[in-house]
């Protein structure tokens, strides 16, 4: 994938599914639904307890790696930054106790995307001048899928960050349903990243297709 812009990323971030190995038992199947539905991007977070490792972790990320190509949204990889360059991922994401996003650029270089978590202002600002391509911002609302979640922060650090004047692509994270999308949309967030309501939906397709409808119709009234 060629060097991705601001404009791509912002836009790429409105439904950003993230799964793995423990948060559903085919992520591929999931991930296919997901994209079905409509998931403008994807991120393989292989961890928590059982997580895959070595080469079942490797060959896991292949396929999911393809059907993010075939279906031509961005493919990230969580944390592990061997495995997004043995995978050629688009791009990858990492916390705040993982390498300094600043590493993490001069290792993937300038054509990938370097995605940063965020608690605070200072992260956020820390992130920015590493070259950060976008912060995620949470929990915003209690989470089921992280047993390590930070405090839930609510909308707070959205407006916070947005009336500082930082336009960096924001990406909400934390317990985001279609009922409470809009909420995170219209505190300054360009998207939501979910786990849970798409992995261990009915209908992950559905899911996304709702959710995906919620955001939308936020961003338009913003
Ligand atoms: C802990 C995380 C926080 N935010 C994000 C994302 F939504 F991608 F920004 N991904 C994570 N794995």
């Amino acid at each position: 994938m060629a060097g991705w812009n601001e404009a791509a990323v912002r836009r790429a971030l409105r439904l950003y599914f993230i799964a793995g190995s423990v948060n559903c038992s085919s992520p591929l199947d999931v991930l296919r639904a997901a994209i079905e539905g409509g998931a403008t991007m994807f991120q393989y977070r292989e961890k928590g307890a059982g997580a895959l490792e070595g080469k079942a972790k490797l060959a896991l990320g292949m396929q999911l790696r393809d059907c993010c190509r075939e279906a031509g949204i961005p493919f990230i990889v969580n944390d592990d930054i061997e495995l997004a360059i043995a995978l050629d991922a688009d791009g990858i994401h990492v916390g705040q106790e993982d390498a300094p996003a600043g590493d993490i650029r001069r290792l993937v270089g300038a054509g990938r995307i370097v995605g940063v978590s965020a608690h605070t202002v200072e992260e956020a600002r820390q992130a920015i001048a590493d070259g950060a391509d976008y912060l995620g911002i949470g929990p915003i609302f209690p989470t089921s899928s992280k047993d390590d979640a930070r405090a839930v922060q609510g909308t707070r650090l959205l407006e916070e960050l947005r009336n500082a004047g930082i336009a960096l692509p924001l990406v909400a994270i934390g317990g985001l349903t279609a009922d409470n999308a809009a909420i995170a949309i219209r505190s300054g967030a360009d998207g939501v990243s979910v786990i849970s309501a798409v992995a261990a939906a009915p209908s992950p397709r559905l899911a996304v297709r709702q959710l995906l409808a919620a955001v939308a119709s936020a961003l338009q009234g913003r």
